[in-house]
């Protein structure tokens, strides 16, 4: 890929609408891994050759970064760990090139030794590239896109995402480091500040079913994230939300009868002075099972403890309509409808 117009495309694929995931390359010789580009994180890290869990070959498909392959490699060591809400990544810390758009960094990331079965083993990526700011990067290692920044090698210092629809679309999504591509979004952008420096979320003015604004009257945290499926809610606010839908809580989530789809309302949220509506067709994930069709809304309830709570965290279901712009430079997210 020549990024000689300073803006550098990944496509992505698109895996049943839940994750998204594009190829970067590791080492020299270059090993190519899957990775989920996580806006809610900062961290990068892929499977390891040198792991005990990971090394039993039945179970593992994988694709694991071996540093002995890679002329390049530099040795590190230090432990790592990241706690997701949903699980735990255990391993050690190296360094190697990574490119990422054709871009080279020389880069600090994570080679894991240990994945917790829940929930990666649902994972058809090997790993996941934080696009999150430094100040959420643990162990305090300078993120790929902020190594990028510093090469000047980009037209703007933003990224863009297209999370495509449905997973038959071909490309399933882009990620656009530099820019933002005007194949996948159309009309104009509309910006919101950053609600603080160092993380990518906004202030929301209120979620709205039909015309009444019903939830986060007083206003709350919205936190745009890649790297979730869905979109998250207080759980009381979702719940009742679900309450009015007619859907039911089951172990893997709400679902609703498929005969009702049509009739659903369209749920909005306030952000920047606009309203963001998504129909039941951007919120209901629609599956042919043996057992007949079943139709999951892709909300969860998920509180998350003051100070960083109250919060809504609005995933891949969001993103797949409304194109995302992530702007480093003026610390803003700008949202177009997209095509
Ligand atoms: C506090 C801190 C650790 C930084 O929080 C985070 O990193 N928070 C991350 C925020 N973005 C989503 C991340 C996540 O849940 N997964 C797991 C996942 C998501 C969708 C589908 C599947 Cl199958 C999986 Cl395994 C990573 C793949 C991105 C957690």
């Amino acid at each position: 890929e020549d990024f000689s117009n300073g803006t550098a495309p990944t496509p992505l694929t698109n895996y049943l609408d839940t994750q998204y995931y594009g190829e970067i390359s590791i080492g020299s010789p270059a090993q190519m891994f899957n990775v989920v580009f996580d806006t809610g994180s900062a961290n990068l890290w892929v499977p390891s050759q040198r792991s005990h869990t990971c090394s039993r070959r039945t179970v593992f498909t994988h694709n694991r970064y071996d540093a002995s392959m890679s002329r390049t490699y530099m040795e590190n060591g230090t432990g790592f760990s990241i706690q997701y809400a949903s699980g735990n990544v255990r391993g050690f810390l190296s360094e190697d090139v990574v490119v990422v758009g054709g871009i080279p960094v020389v880069q600090v990331f994570a080679e894991a030794t240990s994945l917790s079965a829940m929930p990666f083993i649902f994972a058809k990526f090997d790993g996941v590239l934080g696009m999150g700011y430094p100040n959420a990067a643990i162990d305090g290692i300078t993120p790929v896109f902020d190594r990028i920044m510093s090469q000047h090698v980009l037209k703007e210092e933003v990224f863009s995402v297209y999370y495509s629809r449905d997973p038959q679309h071909s490309p399933g999504g882009e990620l656009v480091l530099g820019g933002t591509d005007p194949n996948y979004y159309t009309g104009t952008f509309n910006y919101m500040e950053t609600k603080e420096m160092g993380k990518w979320e906004v202030v929301m003015k209120g979620v709205s079913l039909g015309t009444e604004r019903i939830f986060c009257a007083e206003g709350c945290t919205a936190v745009i994230d890649t790297g979730s499926s869905y979109i998250t809610g207080p759980a009381s606010s979702v719940s009742a939300l679900m309450k009015i839908i007619g859907a039911q809580l089951d172990e893997s989530g709400y679902k609703v009868n498929c005969d009702t789809v049509k009739t659903l309302p369209s749920v909005a949220f306030h952000l920047g002075g606009l309203e963001y509506s998504l129909t039941y067709e951007d919120y209901i994930l629609w599956q042919s099972q043996i057992e007949g069709d079943v139709c999951i809304v892709t909300f969860r309830g998920l509180d998350v403890p003051p100070p960083t709570g109250p919060i809504w965290i609005l995933g891949a279901n969001f993103i797949a309509r409304y194109y995302t712009e992530f702007d480093r430079r003026s610390n803003r997210i700008g949202f177009a409808v997209a095509v």
